[in-house]
């Protein structure tokens, strides 16, 4: 897709306001983000030799509380990406009436370039450079793609030492050991089951009669394919950057992701002769993936996947998008009318987020909870609010995406009006 990617996301934005009753003031302060950062980290390499990385934190709106969201390492990683990232965290936080606002960051780099030393020094680096713009009342930090917990643990020492206490509230998604939450590591993946628990049966669809593929397989695409695969789904097809792999009668999901953690790439999984009693794995593009014959389809990568060039060639008729923002708008309307079912971001990754609330709960009061306290709140709240935005899609009859941007705007508007517009800082 050519041109802006938070333009395209906005559109989603314009569509949903025809049905709330949002002040045009409200309406108008949603369409931009609040405050943009910038900033150069320089880096001393093991070389000796000094690089400077560009960095981004946006927090796009804080009315219904502190800024909220990830981190991203990526060489595609640009401010027009973050603001979008941003943008979907504030609806995503409303939706499911979490105490936050919408916040993103990214440094744009190969990750898989650095040595763990020197990832180390850019996300110190980074914390140096945006320290004085976040903390546990104002934005709060957590993984996204290509970060980990091991990251999120440095950021949130780097900062307790730069304000002289520890800070453990600033940053989610770090390890136990640091204040970080149980289940939090499985979050995003294991809330979009729930999601897909709750809806499928609603089209008479059940683990005996699934088929899925999955796009990407990290931290969100291989333990939702995990949490399928022990459910009883036939998960078909499973792809990471380098492409997939695809198996007629159902992927031995735990031996690929076993597979996955020995090497650095899932495509060989289909001619490695140790894994041959696995069946028929064949090799398998991304292309390819997304346009096969499956019930489900699961995009748990990066944005911009279903375009308007290829989303008429999806035969799936469930969509479940784990990634942020995998489907354009243009590809959307072509989805919608074939009458595939496309279950937005804003609620089915909402899992991560949800859990990272429960971790910085914890973190302010102290007091830890067990796996199993955390996985039943998380489905709880996913499912309650997964059938608030079904209703509102049947009611108004609307597509499942601008009945979950309905939902979150109602709970905006209502802060924004709470709030008052203090005219907009016009003196008085
Ligand atoms: N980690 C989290 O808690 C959350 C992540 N998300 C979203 O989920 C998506 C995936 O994030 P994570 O799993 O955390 O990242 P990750 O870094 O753990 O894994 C990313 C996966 O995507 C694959 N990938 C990268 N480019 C690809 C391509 N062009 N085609 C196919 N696969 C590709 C990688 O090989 C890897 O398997 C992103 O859109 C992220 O924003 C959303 C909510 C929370
Ligand atoms: O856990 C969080 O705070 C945010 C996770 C995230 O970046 C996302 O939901 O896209």
């Amino acid at each position: 897709m050519a041109g802006s990617l938070f333009t395209d996301a906005s559109k989603r934005l314009e569509k949903a306001l025809k049905y709330v009753a949002i002040s045009d003031d409200a309406g108008e302060r949603l369409k931009y983000p609040k405050t943009s950062l910038s900033v150069s980290i320089p880096v001393r390499m093991d070389d000796g030799s000094l690089k400077i990385f560009p960095g981004y934190r946006v927090r796009y709106d804080d009315t219904r509380g502190p800024g909220k969201g990830g981190v991203r390492y990526h060489p595609n990683v640009t401010m027009d990406e973050v603001q979008s990232l941003a943008f979907w965290m504030t609806f995503k936080c409303a939706l499911l009436n979490l105490p936050f606002g919408g916040a993103k960051g990214g440094i744009t780099l190969n990750p898989k370039e650095l040595s763990r030393a020197e990832l180390e020094r850019l996300s110190r680096g980074y914390i140096e450079a945006i320290a004085d713009f976040i903390g546990p009342d104002v934005d709060i930090l957590a993984p996204d793609v290509y970060t980990n917990e091991m990251m999120m643990g440095w950021m949130m020492d780097q900062y307790s030492i730069i304000r002289r206490k520890i800070s453990p509230a600033v940053v989610t998604g770090k390890p136990v050991t640091m204040g970080g939450s149980q289940g939090r590591n499985t979050a995003t993946g294991t809330g979009a089951f729930f999601i897909m628990q709750a809806m499928l049966p609603k089209f008479d669809r059940y683990p005996e009669n699934t088929t899925v593929a999955v796009q990407g397989f990290g931290n969100a695409g291989m333990v939702v394919a995990e949490c399928l695969y022990q459910e009883g789904y036939k998960v078909v097809a499973i792809s990471d950057s380098q492409g997939g792999i695809y198996n007629e009668q159902g992927v031995d999901i735990p031996a690929a992701i076993d597979y996955k953690q020995h090497n650095r790439s899932l495509a060989g999984m289909y001619c490695d002769q140790t894994l041959c009693d696995l069946g028929d794995n064949q090799q398998l593009s991304n292309a390819e993936l997304l346009a096969l014959d499956v019930d489900v389809l699961i995009p748990a990568a990066l944005e911009n996947q279903l375009t308007a060039d290829n989303a008429d060639q999806v035969k799936a008729r469930y969509i479940f998008e784990v990634a942020n923002g995998p489907t354009t708008s243009g590809a959307d309307d072509i989805l919608v009318s074939k009458g595939i079912y496309v279950f937005p971001d804003i609620l089915v990754n909402a899992g991560g987020v949800t859990v990272s609330y429960f971790e910085w709960v914890q973190n302010r009061s102290g007091l830890y909870w067990s796996a199993k306290e955390v996985n039943d709140r998380l489905k709880e709240k996913m499912v309650e609010e997964a059938e608030q935005v079904w209703h509102i899609a049947q009611d108004l009859e609307v597509s499942v995406r601008t009945a979950a941007y309905i939902h979150a705007l109602n709970r905006l508007s209502e802060a924004m009006d709470a709030k008052g517009t203090r005219d907009y800082y016009q003196d008085t």
